[in-house]
């Protein structure tokens, strides 16, 4: 194993997971749905907790694993979060109920982002995640930069595509894409932003403005 590979696996395994999550994402796994990793949900939770958010909006509900971790870290924040399919969003419910987490803090919007996000109000969140389809994720990250609020932070995890986006040998679409992005937001004034190794990429827009 690289050093890489043992810092990637010792950050995923120092991080203790509530038995609700280590649940859930079993459960993400088990139906083929990709959780982010738990470095990445820390990390999501820190951002959180430092930002004292209380409104977020998320693209991807999954069955919940990084929904869960947002509230590790800001338990009073309301979660708005948008998925095409009904079912993991069942899941993710019963998921959120499992972890204590008030059924009145959570708004589940069960559609297609691009169809959700425009009726969505602009500068009124303190963090957007991105963690839907891939192929979309510009038109989210900019949906999400609209979105936030002056100060407000957008994440994208995955950023880094299992590995494909720093090999510049990968040419397929996504690969291509996530590499735009990467290169447009470091050019760009509009925003603060970091790209963290963790998981497979954590992408972090702080949205100037304050
Ligand atoms: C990677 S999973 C999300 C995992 C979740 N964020 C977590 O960490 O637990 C991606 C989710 O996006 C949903 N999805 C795919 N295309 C979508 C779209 N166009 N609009 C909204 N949700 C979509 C899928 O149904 C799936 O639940």
């Amino acid at each position: 194993m690289s050093d890489n590979d043992l810092n990637w696996k010792y950050a995923d395994d120092v991080v203790t997971e509530s038995d609700a999550l280590s649940k859930a994402r079993q459960q993400s796994l088990e139906l083929g749905i990709d959780p982010i990793s738990p470095a990445t949900g820390a990390q999501i939770a820190v951002i959180a907790a430092a930002t004292a958010a209380t409104n977020i909006v998320e693209i991807g509900t999954g069955v919940g694993v990084s929904g869960m971790w947002l509230f590790a870290g800001a338990p009073g924040a309301t979660l708005t979060s948008i998925d095409t399919e009904l079912d993991h969003q069942l899941h993710a419910k019963a998921n959120f109920a499992e972890a204590g987490i008030p059924t009145n803090r959570v708004r589940l919007i069960p559609g297609r982002a691009l169809d959700v996000l425009p009726r969505m109000n602009e500068n009124s969140y303190d963090i957007v995640l991105i963690d839907a389809d891939a192929a979309s994720v510009i038109e989210y990250v900019e949906h999400g930069l609209r979105l936030a609020r002056p100060g407000g932070t957008v994440l994208v995890p995955h950023a880094l595509w299992r590995g494909r986006v720093a090999d510049p040998a990968k040419r397929d679409d996504l690969a291509t894409g996530f590499r735009t992005l990467i290169t447009e937001i470091a050019a760009s004034g509009a925003v603060v932003s970091a790209l963290s190794p963790a998981g497979d990429g954590l992408l972090q827009l702080t949205k100037r403005g304050v």
